[in-house]
């Protein structure tokens, strides 16, 4: 077989390149996740604050339960639930 018709493997992306690539995408999930906790924590405070100004409570201990066991369930045991925490911290402020 001449040199030109040698049937070679298809190139495999060099490792550095394959990184800097989900390198690249990471840094795009992480700029979502943090717009998204933004949104979250604005949306959370509004909701606080219309209860609020209503006569209501700035905690709904009921519904806080539930979004800890969806994260808890999504994401794995105590770092789920640590999440959740932080998640609604950041909207609702410390308790
Ligand atoms: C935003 C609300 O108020 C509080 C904050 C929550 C949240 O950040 O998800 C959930 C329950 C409430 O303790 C709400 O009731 O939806």
């Amino acid at each position: 077989m001449a040199p030109e018709e040698t049937i070679t493997e298809p190139r495999q992306t060099p490792p550095a390149e394959s990184i800097a690539r989900m390198r690249a995408r990471i840094d795009e999930i992480d700029a979502a996740i943090i717009a998204l906790w933004r949104e979250r924590a604005e949306l959370s405070r509004q909701v606080g604050a219309v209860r609020l100004a209503e006569g209501g409570t700035r905690l709904v201990l009921s519904r806080e339960t539930e979004i800890l066991r969806r994260f808890r369930a999504g994401i794995g045991g105590s770092d789920g639930t640590q999440l959740g925490l932080l998640v609604l911290r950041a909207g609702r402020g410390r308790l």
